[in-house]
């Protein structure tokens, strides 16, 4: 039985009846309008659990569905609300590159692998990416992969092939835009910016890795620059620099630098030939950088659906952000370099307005660095860890992301049981607290049809609410309802149907949406009667189960019990 409210465009009728069966669960409020559709009859139907192998052919075969095991294990083990809204991006690396090392960081909930091109050769991220496919084809898994970029903004060399150099209190470095072979010498720092030597001066602070290791720039000789170290710490090869002066960051030249390198671009290329699912684009200033990104994309690839996230972590980018995070697909609180272009004390309520500014324009938001540091050596976070990943949780970020702790660190599986449970206590706790909390977001739709799609999410999220539903499903083909849904945060888990992997795999990065790849058609009820009898098969709902459907090819809302 279901009770549907439907909004017809181009030219809407909201001409409604009542005509409702006995809802088993809460009815609605008596103004809220509604008409009745026919009862639906489901074939019963009696599916065997697909095996892995089935996953594996399910692309190609119209009358399954294909899900994650993790995802199904999550809400199976804990029922639907306690499964996990906040998505998790692990950066790989060394320890992570290796197929099994992957398989252990999908079955502790990675929704994204993060390949960041400061790093290792286009080879070695072309392994990792095969890696994920055959991990995502072989298990079932919808695994998305993110390019980071370089970037052209000020960074340190490689040391010579070791792993770290260590700097200690009151020691003499020099810094040079030289270029060194294979060997350099002791204390001695290559810089990659060649306006380096020109555009520092004499009394600058250096700050090193957003500023775990600072040095005093005391004497400049030709294309070296002598620092003595003032915060000593651990140089890690390729670790970015800034330099200040009384108090602020120093932008000469380097600012003029193009936000996309050569190299950049050889990386996109790269990248949109393997069809990665997102690309992160370093160091954005403007929201030109995107456009253009975004064109040379469509002329080079017309099919291609990447989307662009933008990261936020310079002055630039924050003087510019609301229309940076408008022509994005998403964005980035990248706070390692972030904190070291504005004061650490600023980074927080940095990240806060950031994190609210995607909500409200509806964009994915991520926030990285640091969440874990401590995690790359030792196997327990420290409680202030625990607390600043609270807090992004707290502020329904879509995403969090791991750096060094799963890139390089000793536990990187560890880190992410941390992210895990670390959200599941928080987004408890804060359903517990805020139940039935008014949702209101500014419009962003373009069109009447746009609206309606806006309006429709925000009032299924609030009956989710109110009613408690077991799941909301949302029947997407571009993903755009789910991620409307999404944006209400509401107290249920977001089953979004879609036909495409791709759009499947790039969903798996937004707020509370577990995504599942399902074979469609436009008529709704052929669709909840195909989709009910698979989950059912699959023990992921039972009947009696109360779930709100929304779809974007039909504008509409049906609140049903599963028959
Ligand atoms: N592909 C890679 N190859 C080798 N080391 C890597 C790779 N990716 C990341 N790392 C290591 O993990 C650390 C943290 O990763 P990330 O935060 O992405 O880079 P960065 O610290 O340079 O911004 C890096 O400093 C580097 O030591
Ligand atoms: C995520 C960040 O970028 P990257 O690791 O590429 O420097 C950051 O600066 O926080
Ligand atoms: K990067
Ligand atoms: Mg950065």
């Amino acid at each position: 039985m279901s009770q549907s409210l439907q909004l017809l465009t181009p030219n809407p009728t909201f001409s409604f009846t009542h005509h409702h069966p006995t809802p088993t669960k809460p009815t609605f409020p008596s103004s809220f309008p509604l008409i009745s559709k026919s009862n639906l009859s489901l074939r019963s139907q009696n599916h065997p659990s697909p095996s892995r192998s089935a996953v594996a052919s399910a692309a190609t075969d119209l009358t399954s569905i294909e899900v994650d095991t993790v995802s199904e294990t999550e809400l199976k083990e804990n029922g639907f609300r306690s499964t996990r809204r906040t998505k998790v991006v692990c950066t790989i690396g060394p320890v992570t590159c290796g197929f099994d090392e992957l398989e252990a960081l999908a079955v502790g909930g990675m929704n994204v692998a993060r390949i960041n091109m400061c790093h290792g050769t286009r080879e070695w991220h072309k392994m990792v990416i095969e890696r994920v496919r055959r991990l995502n084809q072989e298990k079932g898994y919808a695994v998305a992969i993110m390019m980071d970029t370089e970037g052209s903004e000020i960074h340190m060399g490689d040391l010579a092939g070791a792993s770290s150099a260590k700097a200690e209190d009151g020691e003499i470095w020099t810094f040079s835009v030289r270029a060194f072979d294979s060997t350099l010498p002791e204390h001695t720092i290559n810089v990659n910016y060649e306006g380096f030597a020109e555009d520092v001066k004499v009394g600058d602070e250096l700050l090193l890795d957003g500023g775990m290791v600072r040095f005093d720039v005391i004497e400049k000789i030709g294309p070296d620059v002598k620092c003595r170290c003032t915060d000593p710490g651990l140089l890690l090869p390729r670790a970015n620099l800034t330099f200040w002066r009384n108090g602020s960051v120093v932008r000469e030249k380097n600012s003029m630098l193009p936000t996309i390198s050569s190299k950049d671009w050889l990386d996109i290329d790269f990248g949109i030939s393997e069809g990665v699912d997102f690309i992160a684009i370093s160091f954005v200033k403007t929201a030109e950088v995107i456009n253009h990104l975004r064109s040379y994309i469509d002329a080079r690839s017309p099919n291609s659906d990447v989307a662009l996230i933008a990261k936020i972590e310079s002055i630039d980018s924050l003087k510019n952000l609301e229309e940076i995070i408008q022509v994005a697909d998403g964005a980035m609180v990248a706070r390692g370099d972030l904190g070291a272009q504005i004061p650490l004390e600023q980074v927080p309520a940095t990240q806060e307005r950031i994190v609210q500014l995607c909500r409200q324009l509806n964009k994915p938001v991520i926030v990285a660095s640091q969440l874990l540091e401590s995690m790359i050596e030792y196997p327990t976070p420290t409680r202030a860890e625990v607390a600043d990943v609270s807090e992004a949780v707290r502020q329904r970020a879509d995403a969090l992301m791991l750096s060094g702790e799963s890139a390089m660190g000793q536990f990187p599986e560890k880190a992410l049981t941390v992210l895990r449970s670390v959200s599941l206590r928080i987004e408890r706790w804060w359903r517990e607290q805020k139940r039935y909390e008014t949702i209101a977001h500014p419009s962003i739709g373009t069109s009447h049809s746009e609206n309606i799609s806006e309006e429709i999410c925000n009032s299924a999220a609030k009956l989710a609410n109110v009613l408690e539903v077991d799941a909301l499903f949302v029947y997407t083909k571009t993903g755009h309802m789910a991620s409307l849904l999404s944006r209400c945060r509401p107290d249920c888990p977001i089953f979004a149907f879609t036909t495409t992997p791709s759009v499947r795999r790039r969903l798996n990065l937004q707020w509370g949406l577990i995504p599942f790849r399902l074979s469609f058609s436009d008529d709704m009820d052929t669709n909840l009667n195909k989709t009910f009898s698979l989950l059912k098969a699959r023990n992921l709902i039972k009947s009696g189960d109360l779930i709100i459907a929304v779809s974007d090819m039909l504008q509409s809302i049906q609140v049903m019990n599963v028959p």
